[in-house]
């Protein structure tokens, strides 16, 4: 399968679901974390899809799929478990921009990877149909890599790449710098303190910056 994984903002997308089991949940707790408008058309659904729309993290509309449901919708999910609707469902969804058919992957154009999250970290992992089992491993196995401290980390190295950027240093300096940051002391909350310290001094008072940082 021909499949490109992209960085999407959904922040104020229109998502439907059409469905309101398992899959369906597992759905909407992700879009919904990723700030889509989500609503999820369906006669039943989990208790964790009831609790998300008495929170109004989403809506839940309680009827049968009609083909209007989808109107706006940015995002569609097909996750029902009736063949037939699902079908009728994807027929329906062919106009709109991202389709998610939960029951044969390959039919729609967007497929949710098993996805690593530490604060800005994201890793996504797609076996492309093959075995999401496989991917749940690989996100297991990954995870002790990348553990909690990335989390902090990763926001450390997201403010100094803002200093270093803004700084007048030469290309080179910059970019000897930010592999610096690299290095595994870094993982340590102190080091990360002491060398923001550094950097912001010496990118506000235009100082030099010490040898022993470059
Ligand atoms: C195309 C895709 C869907 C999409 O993009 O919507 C898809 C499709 C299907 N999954 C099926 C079954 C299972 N899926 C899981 C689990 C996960 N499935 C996930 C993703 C994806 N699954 C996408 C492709 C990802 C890739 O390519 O790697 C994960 C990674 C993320 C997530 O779901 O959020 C999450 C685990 C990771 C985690 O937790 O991190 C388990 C295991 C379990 O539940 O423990 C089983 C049972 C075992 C088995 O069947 O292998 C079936 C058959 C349904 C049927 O028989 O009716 C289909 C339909 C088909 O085959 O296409
Ligand atoms: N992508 C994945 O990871 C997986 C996908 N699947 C597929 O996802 C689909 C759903 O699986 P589950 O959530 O476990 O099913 P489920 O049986 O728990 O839930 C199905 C839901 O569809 C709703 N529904 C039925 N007819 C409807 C209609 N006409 N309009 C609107 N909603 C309707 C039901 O009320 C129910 O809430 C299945 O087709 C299955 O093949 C299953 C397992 C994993």
């Amino acid at each position: 399968m021909n499949a490109t994984p992209v960085i999407l903002n959904l922040i104020n997308t229109k998502s439907i679901i059409i469905g309101g089991g398992a899959v369906a949940e597992k759905r909407a707790r992700t879009l919904v974390e990723e700030g889509s408008q989500v609503k999820v058309i369906s006669p039943g659904v989990t208790t964790g899809i009831k609790t998300m729309a008495v929170n109004k993290d989403l809506i839940w509309i309680r009827k049968s799929f009609s083909e209007k449901d989808l109107i706006g919708a940015f995002i569609v999910v097909i996750a029902t478990n009736n063949a037939t609707v699902n079908e009728e469902v994807l027929s329906a969804a062919k106009d709109h921009p991202l389709v998610n058919f939960t029951s044969d992957g390959e039919r729609g154009n967007l497929q949710f990877p098993s996805l690593l999250t530490k604060g800005r970290l994201k890793i996504a992992i797609s076996t492309g149909g093959a075995s999401p089992k496989l991917a749940a491993l690989i996100k297991k196995d990954l995870e002790k890599k990348y553990d909690d401290r990335y989390e902090q980390y990763i926001d450390f190295l997201y403010e100094c790449r803002q200093f270093i950027k803004c700084s007048s240093w030469e290309q080179e300096v910059k970019s000897k710098l930010l592999s610096r940051l690299l290095d595994e002391e870094f993982l340590n909350v102190e080091k990360q303190k002491e060398m923001s310290r550094v950097l912001q001094q010496a990118v506000e008072g235009g100082a030099e910056l010490e040898r022993t940082y470059q």
